[in-house]
């Protein structure tokens, strides 16, 4: 049986490659920190899957394992330097944690006489997310490995898409996600003559892909958290019943397409069609999704790259209009849960250095920008 290593045995990792890996004939072993869920993985064997509907359906996934990286390192290393697949969903910000790991693995591969080929394959909300794993990875290198590496171990980019609320059940292994999957990974980035795996898109360019979700389905999640959060929501089921929320992210959502159909010649009708589907499952009420789930890491959310200041400067090239962007910005830069890292770094700048700075310092859009201005003004209309 093929083997795959997961690193993050979380919510997306359990609830959706896992599950996908395990349906497409893979044997899975999840490498995670959290001793809870590694347990559990590693006395059960198994887990259950809910596909939340009006009719849920569940399904088990069995012959599961895990290894927890923290306290058994050399086990990680060995399965992940045996492993025929690699995939992680750790969060982007995480992912130099576990490059090491990635490293001593790929050189003990590299070690034996006729090593097999190897992908790795970042599954996080990030542009490139392989491709900064492999930045992480790299300089833990010697030089001959990352030489005999080349044709061996390849880091294609992938797009990944579930919605996977935080949850809490009796069975801490227990997940439950929304029907809908897409997983696209870039083929351009893999080894010739690779062995597709069921369910998994591979396209010969990935940013149409990558761009699409990414400027749709978490830019409008991020937009309607945020400004839920703003009227003292709770759900994003919550904020989706609020008119005024659907009609700003309705905007805030021609504004990314405008860009997604000049820039890539999505068909118009099409692209709203997407649209539409993807405000229906925001509004799933078989599931209950935390805005600050949504917001959280909003230094993340609102960095140069990402889903909400790329679209914005892409519009703003174009001449588009990015005015509902701009305030999508300026909620986040509002959006004050305690319990969030970066909300409190944010409002700590807020306070110690001003708006404006704090501004260009997180986004990188200069003081004298079109955007940067709007994304004030907003900010003092909030
Ligand atoms: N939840 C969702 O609906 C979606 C999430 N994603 C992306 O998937 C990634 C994971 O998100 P979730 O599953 O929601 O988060 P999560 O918090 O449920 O899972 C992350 C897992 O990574 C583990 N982890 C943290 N540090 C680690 C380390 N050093 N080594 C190994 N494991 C470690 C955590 O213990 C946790 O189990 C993120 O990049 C997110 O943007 C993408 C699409 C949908
Ligand atoms: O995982 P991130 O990047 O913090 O963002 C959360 C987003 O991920 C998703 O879970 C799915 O892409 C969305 O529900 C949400 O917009």
């Amino acid at each position: 049986m093929k083997k795959a290593v997961h690193f993050g045995a979380g919510n997306i990792g359990r609830g959706f490659i896992g599950l996908l890996l395990s349906q497409a004939g893979y044997q899975v072993t999840f490498v995670d920190v959290n001793d809870t869920l590694v347990g559990a993985l590693k006395k059960e064997g198994e887990y259950p899957v809910v596909l939340a509907d009006d009719q849920p359906q569940q399904i088990i996934v069995r012959g599961v394992s895990g290894i927890n990286s923290a306290m058994e390192p050399f086990e990680a290393i060995a399965a992940a330097a045996e492993a025929d697949l690699i995939t992680t969903a750790v969060g982007v910000n995480v992912l130099k944690h576990i490059a090491p790991t990635i490293a001593a693995a790929i050189s003990q591969r590299l070690a034996e006489p006729s090593p097999k080929p190897l992908h790795i394959i970042a599954c996080e909300n990030a542009i490139g997310g392989s491709t900064q794993l492999k930045e992480h990875v790299e300089p833990l290198l010697a030089r001959e490995i990352i030489q005999k590496a080349e044709g061996l171990v390849a880091f294609p980019n992938a797009a990944v898409d579930r919605i996977v609320p935080l949850q809490q059940h009796e069975n801490p292994l227990m997940v439950e996600v929304e029907p809908f999957y897409e997983w696209v990974v870039d083929a351009s980035g893999m080894l010739p003559g690779y062995i597709p795996v069921e369910g998994v898109l591979y396209v010969k360019e990935l940013s149409p892909y990558i761009e699409r979700k990414l400027f749709t389905v978490n830019t409008g999640h991020c937009s309607a958290a945020y400004r839920g959060y703003l009227k003292g929501l709770d759900t994003i089921q919550q904020a989706m019943a609020h008119q005024d929320i659907k009609d700003e992210l309705v905007q805030v959502l021609q504004e990314s397409g405008a860009v997604l159909v000049a820039k890539h010649g999505f068909d118009p009708k099409e692209h709203d069609s997407y649209i539409q589907k993807i405000l229906e499952r925001f509004r799933n009420p078989a599931l209950q999704d935390d805005i600050v789930r949504i917001g959280r890491s909003p230094i993340r959310k609102l960095s140069p790259n990402d889903r909400l200041v790329s679209p914005a400067l892409q519009a703003f090239e174009r001449g588009l209009p990015y005015q509902g962007l701009a305030k999508s910005m300026a909620a986040a830069l509002r959006f004050n849960a305690a319990e969030d890292e970066e909300a409190v770094q944010i409002q700590q700048s807020l306070r110690l250095r001003g708006l404006t700075p704090t501004i260009t310092e997180i986004t990188g859009i200069l003081e004298d920008h079109p955007v940067h201005q709007e994304i004030v003004n907003q900010y003092h209309r909030l």
